[in-house]
């Protein structure tokens, strides 16, 4: 089913104080209505319905976003009856009705509410009383409610919009929400779960509440890793090297407990570093006989199995070879292609450079091979 979005916006936002209607007011870098317009911006049709006097402010808000503007009327119910009065896509079965005032609608409250809308007329979320009710007059209590069955209601609001569209009609006015309207046309409405976070911003305390929940904090932010590995093998006897993969003729081997592929090792622990997970010695042990020759290719697609498994992606690899011999430059691109074959990164985020040490050190008597590697891993 099609679902379309009606964000009613055309209150003066009395009560949270400011120089503007709350709906403009900055909360932690971009107007609370454009948090509330992004939270809805993968739904195929949305309409702001607005105030005519915030004409210019609501389209610099919308600014980049596909964003339908309507004036609003005197009241909330008002205002939806307009927005409803705007919908011109025929395809739209549904509708979501929000409050500009709930930025911090979660897209797992927005989905509730539409999957809900298959089995209902209309479907809300809304968070059951957990605190004790009471009366009150004159700053004492007067006597207690039984709290049973009472839910605090949330927007979106989501109904079928011919449906939604009649009760509204033949609705009196001076209802609290929609939900109240749909009941009163002897619509079904199935409550959803919602959320705390998604507070309405009503007094001017709110807009700190709100700021904590849309800031990204170390919990919620993006984890981003980046680790290094460094490995030497030492020349022996041999005709070829393994490097990355790919094998190179060359007048001796690399001595080592496994093939000795001493760039595909550094990438290895660059990965398992990144996630603070040891190195390639931890997970495969060079006491343990069963590795005695083994291919590099199984502890790299170990460390890439455990970044998948703990939800990085690695974003890119970069190897420094260091060794005067063999040239690394004609071998480079096949050793991308073999990374890239084993990792799954894109060939164009692995880099596989050399250089040589300028004749010094055990690199430059040409006594062994170093690496050098880098890898960044990200979880959204
Ligand atoms: N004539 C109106 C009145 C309210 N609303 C919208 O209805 C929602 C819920 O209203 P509320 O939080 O009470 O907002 P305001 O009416 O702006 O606040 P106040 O009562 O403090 O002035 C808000 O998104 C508000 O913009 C609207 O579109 N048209
Ligand atoms: C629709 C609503 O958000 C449900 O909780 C709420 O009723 C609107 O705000 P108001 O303060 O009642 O106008």
């Amino acid at each position: 089913m099609k679902t379309g979005v009606i964000i009613v916006a055309a209150g003066r936002g009395t009560r949270a104080g400011g120089d503007r209607p709350k709906q403009w007011q900055d909360l932690a870098g971009k107007p609370v209505a454009r948090w509330t317009l992004e939270a809805f911006s993968h739904l195929p049709s949305l309409i702001l319905v607005i105030h005519p006097d915030d004409t210019a402010i609501a389209t610099a808000c919308c600014a980049g976003l596909d964003v339908t503007l309507v004036h609003g009327g005197p009241d909330r119910s008002a205002s939806v009856r307009a927005g409803l009065a705007a919908v011109r896509d025929a395809s739209l079965k549904t509708v979501l009705i929000h409050d500009v005032a709930r930025p911090c609608v979660s897209r797992t409250v927005i989905d509730a509410v539409t999957d809900a809308l298959s089995r209902h007329d209309g479907a809300a979320p809304a968070l059951g009383v957990t605190d004790a009710l009471w009366t009150g007059a004159a700053g004492r209590v007067t006597g207690t409610r039984d709290r049973k069955g009472l839910w605090r209601a949330q927007t979106p609001q989501g109904f079928h919009l011919d449906a939604i569209t009649a009760a509204h009609a033949a609705h009196p006015g001076g209802a609290a929400d929609d939900v109240e309207v749909a009941l009163a046309a002897g619509l079904d409405v199935a409550i959803v779960p919602g959320e705390d976070r998604n507070l309405k911003i009503t007094g001017p305390r709110d807009f700190a509440r709100a700021s904590a929940i849309v800031t990204p904090t170390r919990e919620t932010a993006m984890d981003i890793r980046l680790g290094n590995g460094y490995d030497v093998h030492r020349f022996g006897a041999g005709d070829h090297v393994v490097l990355c993969g790919v094998k190179i003729p060359h007048g001796r081997g690399l001595q080592g407990h496994s093939d000795a592929d001493v760039g595909m090792h550094a990438v290895t622990d660059a990965l398992y570093g990144a996630m603070a997970m040891g190195d390639i010695g931890r997970h495969f042990p060079p006491s343990d006989l069963q590795w005695k020759g083994a291919a590099s290719e199984i502890f790299l697609r170990h460390a890439v199995d455990l970044a998948a498994r703990n939800g990085f992606a690695i974003s890119n690899i970069d190897l420094t070879l260091v060794c005067e011999q063999p040239k690394i430059g004609p071998h480079a691109g096949a050793m991308t292609a073999e990374m890239a074959r084993i990792t799954g990164v894109a060939p164009d985020r692995i880099s596989v450079k050399a250089t040589t040490s300028e004749r010094l050190g055990f690199t430059g008597r040409e006594e062994g091979i170093a690496a050098i590697a880098t890898a960044t891993l990200v979880k959204p």
